[in-house]
Formats: C-alpha cells, structure tokens, sequence
C-alpha cells in the first residue's frame, strides 16, 4: 500500500511507470477487469469536482472495486473529529480513499498518516498530481514520447501548473515555458524545484510574465481557467492583467503543429476562445478522458504488492 499526496514523493521510476500505465489503459491495450476486485474505495470530496471525483469513481467500479462516496457535509469532521481520528476510522474499513480537502496540503498529509488504507490527492492548493499524470498520459499517448516536448503553459501559476512542472521537469530534454500573469506566477519554491529537476534530467524550464513575444516551435500549448478553486483575486484589474494570456489562434501562427491541452473546466471566450478549444488541435476533451485512465493506474499502483 502507498500513498499519492505529491509528483516530489514519486521516484522517477514510479512516474513513468504511472504515465506507461495510463497509457496502456487510454490505448485499450490492458482490459479492466478485476484488478481492484474485494477492495473498498472511498471518494471523499469537500470542492466542486466534474472530471477527477467521476474518473476516480470510474475507474475504481471499472478495475472491480466496490465505492462509498462522502460529501462535504457527510462526516464527523464537521462536528470536530479530527482528520487523523477519521482516517484511522476509515483505514479499518476501506482500502483506498481519494480526498479533495478545503486545500491545504497539511490535511491530506493527516489522512497519510495511518498506514492501512492508501490516500490519494484528488487537488490540494499547492499540487494537483493526477491531473499531471493524465497531463503526460495525453502527451504520451499523441507523441508517442514525453522526452523532448516543448511545451508552453500560459496562465495562472496554479495547482495544475505546479504539478506539470514537477513531472515534466523531470524528463530528458523537455522545454517547459510558463507564461503566468505578473502576480499571479507559480510559486517560487515550486519553481525551484523544477528547475532543479531540470538540471539533474537535462531539461529546461522557465517563467515570464509577459506574452509580448509568443511561444514559437511548441509542441504543446497548454491553459487553465483564470478562477483558480479556493483562490480569490484582491486586484479589481486582474481581468486586465489576465486578459493578453487568453489563448487565441493566433498562437498557432507560430507553432503550427502544437496540440492544445486544458486542465478544465474552460470559459470559453476567457481563458480560451471557443474556437482553440473546439478546433482541430485540441485534445482538452481526450486529456479528460485520460483522467480516467490515469486514475486507474493510480488506484492500481496504490495498492500493488511490493
Ligand atoms: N481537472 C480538474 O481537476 N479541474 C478542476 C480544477 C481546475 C483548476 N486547477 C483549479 O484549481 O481550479
């Protein structure tokens, strides 16, 4: 049994074994079946979710597992138990629980602490690492290969943009480009990290917070909503300071070939026009679906004897 609170606990070796996994799964090359067949998973969500909550709940039913699901409002947190307590609680009864707290990192890291039933972060502020893994499943899948990308993330620092970072990073000779809003760029010692990753991989990663001159030569183009979950924006003019970071056609003139990816949900017409999005280099949708296929490797790498 193991955990999956952040990418920084994955060895390299665990990383592309997930990504390879997903994959396989996205290929149809691997049935589902009955890899989870006698485990319980429990889907334990307090914010808003559409993509990881289904594809987790998805893939556990898919690889056999049984599901009980909990709400914001279902358990005894909500009347002062402690996470710990509740965890102990739940690890004697379930074999995996998928948990999106209120965002703070330190919570799901109270859930890891017993050592029965396996925690995974379905998004935490600092870190959102299933959807990187399904990030580099949707990579690999249409490139045949992860090594050697070039990538451009414009948008938010966010948790999808750290958890891209942290992996792709980590990958021999990807260029990673982050164009995020002045104010509003990743964290720095998230930055770091990636940088760091880099060096010890042979890959490149950068920040600015400018778009004046565009990406060239990218393979992937990648975005996010500006309204980032549990965040608010103090500044009345971050619309304007948002705005330049819209991804437009116009970004293709430059990188042809780029595909475009998503983390959604979209706001068509402010993170994205409608027409990247439903055009013909998009994957957003395929990358949605590869959550799914990524969260069944997940689920599986969770509970595989070692
Ligand atoms: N794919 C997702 O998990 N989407 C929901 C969250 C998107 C974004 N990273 C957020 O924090 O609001």
């Amino acid at each position: 049994m193991r955990h999956l609170i952040s990418t920084k606990d994955l060895t390299d070796a665990d990383l592309r074994a997930l990504v390879e996994r997903g994959a396989e799964f996205s290929r149809g090359s691997v049935r589902s079946g009955d890899q989870l067949a006698g485990l319980v998973a429990g889907i334990h969500f307090l914010k808003t979710s559409t993509r990881t909550r289904t594809s987790f709940s998805s893939a556990a039913l898919r690889l056999g597992a049984q599901l009980v699901s909990f709400g914001p409002g279902d358990l005894q947190t909500n009347t002062g138990e402690t996470l710990e307590d509740t965890a102990e609680v739940l690890s004697r009864m379930l074999d995996l629980l998928v948990v999106r707290t209120a965002g703070d990192p330190a919570e799901l890291r109270a859930f890891a602490r017993q050592d029965r039933m396996a925690v995974v972060n379905a998004m935490t502020a600092d870190e959102h690492p299933t959807q990187a893994i399904a990030d580099l499943t949707t990579m690999l899948t249409h490139f045949g290969r992860v090594e050697g990308l070039r990538v451009c993330y414009v948008g938010e620092g966010n948790n999808s943009a750290a958890a891209l970072a942290l992996t792709l990073s980590r990958y021999p000779d990807v260029q990673l480009e982050l164009r995020t809003p002045p104010g509003y760029g990743l964290d720095p010692g998230t930055l770091r990290r990636a940088q760091h990753n880099a060096r010890a991989s042979g890959a490149r990663v950068s920040e600015t917070h400018s778009m004046a001159s565009p990406p060239q030569g990218v393979d992937v183009i990648y975005t996010t909503r500006w309204q980032t979950t549990g965040t608010s924006k103090p500044d009345p003019g971050w619309r304007d300071v948002f705005a330049p970071f819209r991804v437009t056609t116009a970004l293709w003139d430059r990188s042809p070939d780029a595909v475009f990816l998503h983390d959604l949900p979209a706001h068509r017409g402010e993170d994205v026009t409608a027409e990247v999005l439903d055009g013909p280099h998009s994957l957003a949708f395929d990358q949605s679906e590869n959550k799914m296929y990524a969260a069944m490797a997940v689920l599986e790498w969770c509970v595989a004897k070692r």
